[in-house]
């Protein structure tokens, strides 16, 4: 009997199983895929094992985790859902509730979390929200998500949000991350160089605001020196209305994680 079993061998499949090699025995692991290529890919480089059969990897595992895109989450789970009885079933899938996917799989206990790819980095952020309250299960869970980063509970109605918020923001941090990076070869940096320091400067801006426990706008009035180039810096991001962008982007993140959830 394998510890975890993952169906979805994507990016956040590949994130998981990465993640959760930090915890488990790599052997513990089993995985499928649609795409027997992703399959081998993953036992080649992760020493997992792999299977053509969605069906086996859900009676040989503990713990069945699916990282299939939502518009596959009936195919995937339908011609199988006998073999979920007894299960602990996580579904990383956008947008699809707990009782959704209870519906499908109604002997199962289910998990929904929503991670983000630095899982693949042990650094990932995971919302995580359980059918009930039953202390062995949360508790086994949250101890395996936490091979991936930082794992908090929420509500579940609250997930939309953790979508929008955590679960694509690592998208929002690369898009200004670029920008950063554009603005120092602008100025005549290296890609290599301005990269290095792009990379560093958001690094560790993450890293003070995680160790201070300080609000982000005092870390950040510690910046602006009275007069000097910070202010303006910040004067035009306000004129670009670049705070508001980023509320609106994880407000459409949210919107559509609902629209999923229809
Ligand atoms: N990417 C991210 O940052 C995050 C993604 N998620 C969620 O994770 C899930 C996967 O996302 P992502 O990894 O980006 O998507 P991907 O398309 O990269 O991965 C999904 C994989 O599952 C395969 N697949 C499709 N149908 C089946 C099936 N019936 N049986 C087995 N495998 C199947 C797909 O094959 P094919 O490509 O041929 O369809 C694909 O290889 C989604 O529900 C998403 O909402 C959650 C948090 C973050
Ligand atoms: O874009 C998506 O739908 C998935 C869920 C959160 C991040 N990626």
């Amino acid at each position: 009997m394998f510890k975890v079993g993952l169906i979805g061998c994507g990016n956040m499949g590949e994130a998981i199983v990465k993640g959760l090699s930090r915890k488990i025995k790599s052997t513990d692991i089993i995985v499928s895929d649609i795409n027997p290529e992703r399959v081998e890919y993953m036992v080649e480089k992760y020493n997992v094992a792999g299977s053509s059969s969605n069906r086996r990897v859900v009676e040989n595992s503990e713990i069945v985790i699916l990282a299939v895109k939502p518009k596959d989450l009936e195919e995937t789970v339908s011609p199988i859902n006998d073999s979920f009885k007894g299960k602990v079933v996580v579904s990383v899938l956008a947008g699809i509730s707990i009782p959704k996917l209870k519906n499908l799989m109604k002997d199962s206990f289910i998990v929904r979390a929503m991670p983000n790819t630095p899982a693949l980095v042990g650094e990932g952020a995971i919302g995580v929200s359980f059918e009930n309250d039953s202390p062995e299960i949360k508790e086994k869970i949250i101890d395996l998500l936490s091979s991936l980063g930082t794992v908090v509970e929420v509500d579940e109605k609250l997930m939309d949000v953790v979508t929008g918020l955590s679960g694509s923001g690592p998208a929002y941090v690369f898009m200004f991350i670029e920008g950063l990076i554009q603005g120092g070869i602008k100025g005549g940096l290296s890609y290599n160089q301005s990269r290095e320091l792009a990379v560093q400067t958001v690094l560790g801006a993450a890293k003070m605001l995680k160790e201070t426990g300080e609000h982000p706008s005092i870390l950040r009035d510690k910046v602006s020196s009275p007069g000097g180039t910070t202010i303006y810096a910040l004067h035009r991001l306000e004129e670009k209305g670049f705070k508001d962008a980023v509320i609106s982007a994880v407000e459409e993140a949210t919107k559509r994680s609902k629209e999923l959830s229809k």
